[in-house]
């Protein structure tokens, strides 16, 4: 997609950057995500939301709306190469009378730091049952950790790596503390991107939690299996059941 701007749209704020009759244009797959995302409880009371890299450009919710409300001309767009100083971001394109969301730093670490085409963070009450529920832990293990369950198999194996866990690979999700301004988790997230590799999540405590894929289906299909696991992993510890069990190894995988 071309990101030089003829003079005449650019006076009209780039509306070409967020108008198409394709349903898969990110402007009109970020409303239509997050619509999705609020029936599951994901992006409720303005929270939450999703961003999609469309190679160069960037696209953002605005802050503090109501995510499953939002237009294809509320979103922001971005040029990626463009960017000089993450504190002074500069947009092609700035709905009027709105702010970009609070989240865009993190949303553009999953793009510089792993490639990702899509970032999608949720207010999930699993996903934040989960933290409350490892809050214990020490700080040098803040981490989710599940095996033997089937939608284990809905992850990739992690940055540039080819195919997807198995049912008895262990998957890791690191846990970062919350921070009073959503902008300032970003050093956190991308501490965590360091030290794991290979995860395509990162949960906030007492927040939520940030999910990415190399393309669009694939971080909704994460950010599902995440959930999904989160709210079993929930149930499971109600009756005692460990998150990880050493089921032995019985044929090939
Ligand atoms: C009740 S939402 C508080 C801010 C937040 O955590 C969030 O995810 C939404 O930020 P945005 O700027 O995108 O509205
Ligand atoms: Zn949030």
């Amino acid at each position: 997609m071309a990101t030089t701007v003829d003079p005449q749209q650019a006076t009209e704020n780039n509306h070409h950057l967020v108008k198409s009759d394709d349903s898969k244009h990110p402007a009109n797959l970020i409303p239509a995500l997050c619509r999705k995302f609020w029936t599951l409880g994901w992006v409720s009371g303005t929270g939450g939301g999703a961003s999609i890299r469309d190679n160069d450009l960037v696209y953002l919710a605005p802050s503090g709306v109501s995510k499953e409300l939002m237009e294809p001309s509320n979103i922001y767009v971005l040029s990626m190469s463009a960017q000089r100083d993450p504190k002074k971001r500069i947009y092609l394109r700035s709905p009027p009378h709105l702010k970009p969301s609070q989240c865009t730093p993190l949303f553009m670490a999953a793009f510089t730091k792993r490639n990702a085409s899509c970032c999608i963070h949720t207010h999930s009450q699993w996903a934040v049952l989960v933290t409350l529920l490892l809050e214990s832990q020490s700080p040098s293990s803040r981490l989710f950790e599940i095996n033997n369950i089937e939608q284990i198999k809905g992850f990739g194996k992690g940055f540039g790596k080819q195919g997807n866990l198995g049912y008895h690979d262990t998957l890791r999700i690191p846990v970062i503390e919350n921070t009073p301004h959503e902008e300032d988790l970003t050093e956190y997230l991308e501490e965590a991107m360091e030290q794991y590799p290979d995860t395509y999540a990162v949960l906030v405590r007492r927040h939520g939690v940030y999910v990415w894929g190399d393309t669009v289906d694939k971080a909704k299909a994460q950010a599902e299996s995440l959930d999904y696991l989160f709210q079993l992993a929930v149930q499971m510890r109600k009756l005692g059941l460990p998150w990880v069990s050493n089921i032995e190894q019985v044929g090939p995988s």
